[in-house]
C-alpha cells in the first residue's frame, strides 16, 4: 500500500516539481525513508539540512528569516554563532575576532562545534545553515564530523557591486562591514566558497537563485523551491 502510494506521489512529484532536479527529489526520498541515523547529531534525529550560500551581502540572512517563518525551518547563521561566541567570554573569542576582521575563515573545528550544538538544540528538524560551508575545508570537516551531506543547497547569485552596496548600507556595527575587509571577503568568497558551490552543483543539489530585485521578488523565487519540497513532504508523510 505504502509502496503504491509512494510510487503515485513520485509520479505526481515529477510533474509538479519542475524547479527540482531529480537527484534532489531522490535524495529527499532516500533521506526520509531510510532508517540510518546521523552520527554527529542526537541519534534519533534525522534533520533535513539546507545549506544557504552566496557572497557577503547577497541576502542570505534576509531570505533565511522569511524561509524560517513561512516554512518552519530553524535558521542557524554560522556568522551569528561566531559573533556570539566572539562576544562571550570564550577561549576562542580573540581568534574569531581577528579572523573575521581579516575577512578570513575561522577554523572548521570551532564553527562546526557551534553548529552541532545549535542543531541539537533546534526546535525544528528542518534546518537552514546560513553562510556555511565557506570553504572546501569547512565542507569536508562537516561531512566527516556531522556524518551527513546537505539535502539541499540554495545559492544566491548577486553581482559584486550590489553586494558591496548592501553591506555598506547594513548598519549593524559589524567589524567586517568596511571597504577594506569587504574586498578581502569578496576574494575569499571567489577563491574558497565557489568551489563548494561547484562541488554540490556537480551532485545536482544546488538551486541557484538570482538575488537581484526586491526582497519579495527574490523570496518568490525561493518560495517556489520550498513549496515544491512541502508538496513532496505531504505526499511522502515524512
Ligand atoms: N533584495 C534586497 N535589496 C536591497 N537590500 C537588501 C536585499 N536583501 C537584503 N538587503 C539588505 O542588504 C543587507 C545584506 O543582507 P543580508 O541578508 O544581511 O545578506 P548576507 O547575509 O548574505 O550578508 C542588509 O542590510 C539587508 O537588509
Ligand atoms: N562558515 C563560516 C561563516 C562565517 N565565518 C566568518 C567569516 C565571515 O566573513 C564572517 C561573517 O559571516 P556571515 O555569514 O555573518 O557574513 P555575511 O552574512 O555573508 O555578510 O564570519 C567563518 O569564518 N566561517
Ligand atoms: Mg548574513
Amino acid at each position: 500500500m505504502w509502496r503504491r502510494f509512494a510510487h503515485l506521489s513520485l509520479s505526481i512529484s515529477r510533474t509538479k516539481l519542475q524547479s527540482l532536479q531529480d537527484p534532489t527529489v531522490l535524495k529527499l526520498i532516500n533521506t526520509f525513508s531510510s532508517d540510518a541515523g546521523n552520527d554527529g547529531v542526537a541519534s534519533s534525529r534525522k534533520p533535513f539540512i539546507t545549506f544557504v550560500l552566496g557572497g557577503p551581502g547577497s541576502g542570505k540572512g534576509t531570505q533565511c528569516e522569511k524561509i524560517a517563518s513561512i516554512f518552519g525551518f530553524a535558521h542557524l547563521s554560522a556568522g551569528e554563532l561566531l559573533r556570539e561566541e566572539m562576544s562571550s567570554p570564550s577561549e576562542n573569542g580573540e581568534l574569531i575576532r581577528n579572523v573575521i576582521k581579516e575577512g578570513k575563515i575561522v577554523p572548521s573545528a570551532i564553527t562546526i562545534s557551534l553548529i552541532k550544538r545549535a542543531i541539537n538544540s533546534a526546535t525544528s528538524d528542518k534546518i537552514l545553515i546560513d553562510g556555511f560551508p565557506r570553504s572546501e575545508e569547512n565542507r569536508i570537516a562537516f561531512e566527516k564530523i556531522i556524518g551527513v551531506e546537505p539535502d539541499l543547497v540554495i545559492f544566491f547569485e548577486c553581482p559584486e557591486e550590489e553586494m558591496v552596496k548592501r553591506i555598506l548600507g547594513r548598519n549593524q556595527g559589524r567589524i567586517d562591514d568596511n571597504m577594506e575587509t569587504i574586498r578581502k571577503r569578496l576574494k575569499v568568497f571567489e577563491d574558497l566558497n565557489m568551489p563548494v558551490v561547484e562541488h554540490y552543483s556537480s551532485k545536482g543539489k544546488v538551486h541557484k537563485i538570482t538575488a537581484t530585485g526586491t526582497v519579495d521578488e527574490i523570496f518568490e523565487r525561493v518560495r517556489q523551491v520550498f513549496a515544491s519540497l512541502r508538496y513532496l513532504k505531504a505526499f511522502l508523510s515524512f
